[in-house]
């Protein structure tokens, strides 16, 4: 008998977050999101960009099963989110927002300890307090832990906000729009913060000077639909970007690394 020794094939990497033709529409309206799909690995740091109404806060809103899709199909960690309890959802997604509804008179350990709801019956209080002080401490914020988020600056708050979505130790985060309110050494610090603890993380960004420095990947998204996707620079140097945001990038060379890095500016005819 002839045997025949094929050559070992690596396994393909498993998705942690499996996006499959991922469609929503609001009533009577045209689609949100329409039919996108994409996989995000254990790990990465994904940027969302777009326009304004083009559909990246209603993606994020189906990735943590606040909405429901019309269609398509969300796998997280090999299971779909929709049969997922809410307890088990709760532990694997976490999503930061701009307008969470907190309760202002709240204290930034107590809300930050909202984080740990998911996680109550696993652990000691003292084992919660722990994880609730690490968290504070890693986003500068120890000096204001008994203070209540109503006497809070916007910038402090969103700390805050960091601070309660990395206590809640999610296996995706989803962040929206993270660096509102937040002075530009603070936008650097918090970012670098996420990609440091390895989170799998999924973030709707604004800032395109922060993408590159950032990102793995980049989603680029343009009425509901997923026009263009890849590394920072196969996105910010691609025609998609002047198409869709009307902006183009420039190179410059940084004087002392010599890394390449990208400004952004306005096409001429779209500001004539
Ligand atoms: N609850 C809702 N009911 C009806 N339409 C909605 C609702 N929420 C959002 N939309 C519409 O869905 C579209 C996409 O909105 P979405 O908030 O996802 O955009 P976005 O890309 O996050 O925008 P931005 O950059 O301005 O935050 C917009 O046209 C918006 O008007």
């Amino acid at each position: 008998m002839l045997s025949i020794t094929l050559p070992m094939k690596a396994p393909a990497p498993e998705c942690l977050l499996c996006v499959r033709d991922l469609s929503h529409r609001f009533n009577g309206k045209s689609p949100q999101v329409d039919a996108v799909s994409f996989d995000i690995f254990a790990g990465e740091f994904v940027s969302i960009i777009g326009p304004n109404g083009s559909g990246k806060s209603t993606l994020l809103r189906l990735l943590i099963n606040e909405l429901q899709p019309s269609s398509g199909e969300i796998t997280l960690q090999g299971k779909a989110l929709r049969a997922m309890k809410p307890i088990e959802r709760a532990r694997s997604v976490a999503l930061l927002t701009q307008h969470d509804n907190a309760d202002l008179r709240l204290t930034v350990g107590e809300y930050v300890a909202l984080g740990r709801i998911p996680w109550q019956a696993e652990s000691t209080n003292a084992g919660h307090e722990k994880v609730i002080t690490d968290a504070i401490k890693d986003v500068g914020i120890t000096h204001l832990q008994q203070v209540a988020l109503g006497k809070l600056s916007g910038g402090e708050r969103q700390r805050a906000g960091f601070a309660r979505v990395l206590a809640q130790q999610p296996a995706l985060l989803l962040l929206d729009e993270p660096t509102n309110h937040l002075d530009p050494l603070a936008r650097h610090q918090l970012l670098s913060l996420v990609r440091g603890k390895n989170i799998t993380t999924v973030a709707v960004l604004h800032d395109l000077e922060l993408i590159q420095p950032f990102s793995d990947q980049v989603l680029m998204m343009n009425a509901g639909q997923l026009v263009c996707r890849g590394t920072p620079a196969q996105v910010l140097d691609s025609p998609c970007l002047q198409q869709v945001f009307g902006m183009q990038s420039l190179h410059v060379t940084h004087p002392k690394n010599g890394q390449t890095l990208r400004i952004f500016e306005a096409l001429p005819s779209e500001i004539d």
